[in-house]
């Protein structure tokens, strides 16, 4: 199938900001999103960039019903299956290739791919895709470049992410193409690290109030 948008946009439009962590253990991943759920952010993006992370995903999956676990920095077709047999209910790559199409098209696992330039855009489109990960985010272009993107790409909708923060997270999402934004910020790594899950909670809690276009 071409992207399952309806799928992907139940989880995106849910809350304003999607966590994006990386975890050293699945102990901790299940203790993260069970803080970050409690203070309302429910969808975590789980990054494939450490070796607990397929570990991490199973885990959460399992264990925090509250939750909806997707993978993150997925790069091929091989950590897509993966990800979608350990219980991934989404997948979030940072940029695009046929073969990670190939395997989307095959699944009923939402795919939010990633697209920085109006040429990948347009591939995307003709793919059926109208709901992109704009990453990096501040260092492609930030603000203006989504707002130049919006009247050629009317029907596309973006969660940016990187180089995302408290700090400028309410100017993208005023921004009428952004669904959420994508962010490490609510879940800091020496934080956790701590174990002080009640600052991530807090962290959470303070991002999931921040409303969306
Ligand atoms: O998508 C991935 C990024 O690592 C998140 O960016 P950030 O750490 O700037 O929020
Ligand atoms: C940026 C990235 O690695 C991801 O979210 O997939």
């Amino acid at each position: 199938m071409a992207q399952n948008k309806q799928a992907l946009m139940a989880v995106l439009s849910a809350q304003p900001v999607m966590p994006v962590v990386a975890v050293d253990s699945a102990r901790e991943a299940v203790d993260l999103a069970r803080a970050l759920a409690k203070g309302g952010l429910k969808a975590i993006e789980i990054t494939l960039r450490t070796p607990a992370a397929m570990d991490a995903i199973r885990a959460v999956a399992q264990e925090v019903p509250e939750s909806i676990c997707g993978a993150g920095t997925v790069l091929g077709p091989r950590q897509f299956d993966a990800a979608c047999e350990a219980g991934a209910k989404f997948i979030v790559s940072p940029g695009t290739t046929i073969e990670l199409l190939d395997a989307a098209r095959n699944s009923s696992v939402p795919l939010l791919p990633g697209a920085a330039t109006p040429s990948e855009l347009m591939a995307m489109l003709e793919e059926g895709y109208e709901i992109l990960k704009f990453f990096p985010a501040e260092q492609s272009g930030g603000i203006a470049f989504l707002k130049a993107l919006a009247p050629v790409f009317q029907q596309v909708r973006f969660c940016p992410t990187g180089g995302i923060s408290m700090k400028n997270v309410r100017d993208y999402l005023a921004l009428p193409n952004v669904v959420c934004v994508g962010g490490s910020w609510v879940a800091p790594k020496d934080v956790v690290a701590a174990g002080n899950f009640d600052e991530i909670t807090r962290l959470a809690a303070e991002a999931a109030a921040l409303t969306a276009a």
